[in-house]
């Protein structure tokens, strides 16, 4: 079906065309990087785009694997010799669900976004990354992550240099991402992540992402969450994994956990070099 130019608005976000329109945006979205670690482009797909990405999840939808597991916000084990009110001490559930890559078919709408000529070239320009590769996992590289009420992406920070996601459909309310830009840049600055986990923290920040806006986000030393999503409707986030080696695959314990399956290629490249995780 579509065209990648009816999905994309391309006139207002000529991403493929090298000139002063392209580079004004990179100015703007480099800005907002360096200015705190996050940048949307707002309405980057059309309506009807929009329409075309959430049919296709509602398509794939029951493909989706749910997860389950108590995290604090660094994904690291309880350690009972730190105070009952350190951060790493609070854990909190996480779930949600990945509907697998391989559920999304070349010149089907999600990805002719991710394969459009020029997109992980903007992408690229926009994060200013030297090392900067497709990831190479037929089930990971480019997902929808569902959740609905009940459901939770609790605050962490991302083992991730960058993700860069694509809204697609929110839930009735809720589902703001919320933010503490750089809270953990230089120290891991504990005494605030509490404040922020505490929901006393003035630094935090709440973006409301419509259904086409297209987000960047460093989130390693950026404490952040989703807020609790509200009434039937699901929430579709469309992540796109970029990582710093060619021919990067998830390892095969990881893949299971998040996709509940694995295929050769995880066995295959299992230990010849480190894994790349979404989250
Ligand atoms: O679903 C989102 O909007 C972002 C989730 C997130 O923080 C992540 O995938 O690390
Ligand atoms: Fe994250």
């Amino acid at each position: 079906m579509p065209d990648a130019d009816k999905i994309i608005d391309l006139k207002a976000y000529p991403i493929h065309t090298p000139g002063p329109a392209r580079d004004a945006i990179l100015a703007r979205v480099r800005a907002d990087l360096a200015d705190d670690g996050c940048a949307v482009i707002k309405g980057f797909l059309t309506q009807e785009g929009v329409a075309a990405l959430t049919a296709e999840a509602d398509s794939v939808a029951a493909q989706g694997h749910r997860s389950f597991s108590r995290t604090n916000a660094y994904f690291t084990q309880d350690d009972p010799d730190l105070p009952a009110n350190d951060p790493r001490r609070r854990f909190y559930d996480r779930s949600n669900a990945f509907i697998p890559a391989d559920n999304f078919a070349p010149g089907a709408p999600l990805r002719s976004v991710y394969d459009f000529p020029g997109f992980d070239d903007f992408i690229r320009e926009c994060l200013q990354e030297t090392a900067f590769f497709r990831y190479a996992d037929p089930l990971a590289d480019v997902i929808v992550n569902m959740a609905e009420e009940g459901n939770g992406f609790p605050w962490h920070f991302d083992t991730n240099n960058f993700t860069v996601t694509l809204a697609i459909q929110n839930a009735e309310s809720g589902g703001a991402f919320e933010y503490a830009p750089g809270i953990r840049e230089g120290d891991e600055n504990f005494d605030e992540v509490s404040r922020v986990l505490d929901g006393t923290s003035e630094r935090v920040k709440v973006l409301e992402l419509e259904p086409g806006d297209l987000q960047l986000f460093r989130g390693r030393y950026s404490l952040h969450r989703v807020a609790p999503l509200r009434g039937k409707r699901r929430r579709y986030v469309a992540i796109f994994s970029y990582v710093q080696e060619p021919g990067m695959v998830g390892a095969p314990e990881r893949t299971m956990q998040l996709y509940g399956r694995t295929l050769p290629i995880h066995h295959q490249r299992a230990g010849q070099r480190g894994d790349a995780y979404i989250d």
